[in-house]
């Protein structure tokens, strides 16, 4: 798979694709479904597979930090994307200007004139341009006229209920990972690069990996049981609490995780961080004695959920 940034680099995608457009984040089971069928007809015509991403997401834009909180980052959106079988993953980006051009122009000289598209595959509910006005239907109409095919991806349901992102999220809001897996077809995942902490958890007894989520808020809150990947061949098990720390006054949300039987060094290391089950909501306590004997019950909960054999 090959990563474009921005249409000023679209010349290096060969004229002529399927295609499909949207968000994909979490790359969740109706996406992979979209992808899967849209990888056999590129097959078929022998073109091919390009999808087109948009970072930021146009909500994050319009709406800024009351925007969905993100349950991909690009990096691992590009990941997953990797792990269909696209060929190019086009990620424009979303400003101002982009979201200005009106649908006729976004099929015209985008889909048309740049990217030559043969077939594009989206949701029925897909909608486009500047104020939303592109539906499927205008899309129907701009193929014949332009000559490519539009085909209406059958919407992809788990127990009756239509897989999207937006599903996830609350799925997530409920604490119900299960659940969010289930619709994900992965187990919900939050990555980062491990920065240096005010290191109060080591004196405490508990020394944690910081991982900053910077502006994006994170989907879930609390206290998890948690597997770590990124550090070797098989997962880390560990306990981690996603928030803003009030106990230590803190601000910025953050996620920290302290690893199981080990004291392994992870600062500027890129982990995966995978929530297994949810053990509590976040607290503020009297004191930071309070905290670590708090935090001791929420490792020996964690061994209990993660299955691991308790001291
Ligand atoms: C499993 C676990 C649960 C935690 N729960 C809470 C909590 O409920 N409330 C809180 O204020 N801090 C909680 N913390 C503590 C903070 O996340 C953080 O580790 C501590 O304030 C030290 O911060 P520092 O490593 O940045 O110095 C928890 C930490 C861990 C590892
Ligand atoms: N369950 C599904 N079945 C079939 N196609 C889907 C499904 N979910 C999304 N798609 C299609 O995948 C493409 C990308 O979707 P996108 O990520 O923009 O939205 P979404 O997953 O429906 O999330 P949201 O909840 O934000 O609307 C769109 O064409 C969309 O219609």
């Amino acid at each position: 798979m090959k990563l474009i940034r921005g249409i000023h680099n679209l010349s290096q995608i060969p004229r002529g694709c399927v295609l499909t457009i949207g968000n994909f984040d979490g790359v969740h089971r109706g996406h992979q479904a979209l992808l899967q069928g849209l990888c056999a007809e590129g097959a078929k015509r022998q073109l091919p597979v390009v999808v087109m991403i948009f970072e930021p997401q146009p909500l994050e834009l319009f709406a800024g930090e009351s925007a969905p909180a993100r349950l991909t980052r690009l990096r691992e959106k590009l990941r997953y994307l990797a792990d269909s079988a696209v060929d190019y993953v086009l990620c424009v980006r979303f400003d101002r200007r982009f979201a200005a051009l009106t649908a006729q122009q976004f099929i015209a000289d985008l889909l048309v004139d740049r990217l030559g598209v043969k077939l594009l595959a989206v949701g029925d509910d897909f909608r486009f341009g500047a104020g939303r006005q592109g539906d499927f239907l205008l899309l129907q109409q701009a193929g014949k006229e332009y000559g490519f095919d539009v085909t209406s991806a059958q919407t992809y349901c788990h127990d009756g209920l239509r897989i999207s992102s937006t599903s996830v999220r609350q799925a997530l809001k409920e604490d119900d990972l299960a659940q969010a897996e289930k619709l994900l077809g992965h187990p919900f995942v939050i990555s980062g690069r491990v920065v240096h902490g005010d290191e109060l958890g080591r004196t405490i007894g508990f020394p944690t990996a910081n991982l900053p989520l910077r502006r994006q808020v994170s989907p879930v809150k609390g206290v998890f049981a948690v597997e770590v990947n990124g550090l070797g061949d098989s997962p880390v098990p560990g306990v981690a609490n996603i928030g803003t720390r009030p106990t230590v006054s803190g601000v910025r949300q953050q996620l920290e995780v302290h690893l199981l039987d080990t004291n392994m060094n992870l600062y500027g290391r890129h982990i995966d961080v995978v929530l297994r089950h949810k053990i509590r909501n976040e607290q503020r306590f009297a004191s930071l004695d309070a905290l670590k004997t708090q935090i001791a019950k929420d490792e020996s909960t964690a061994r209990v959920l993660l299955g691991l054999n308790v001291e």
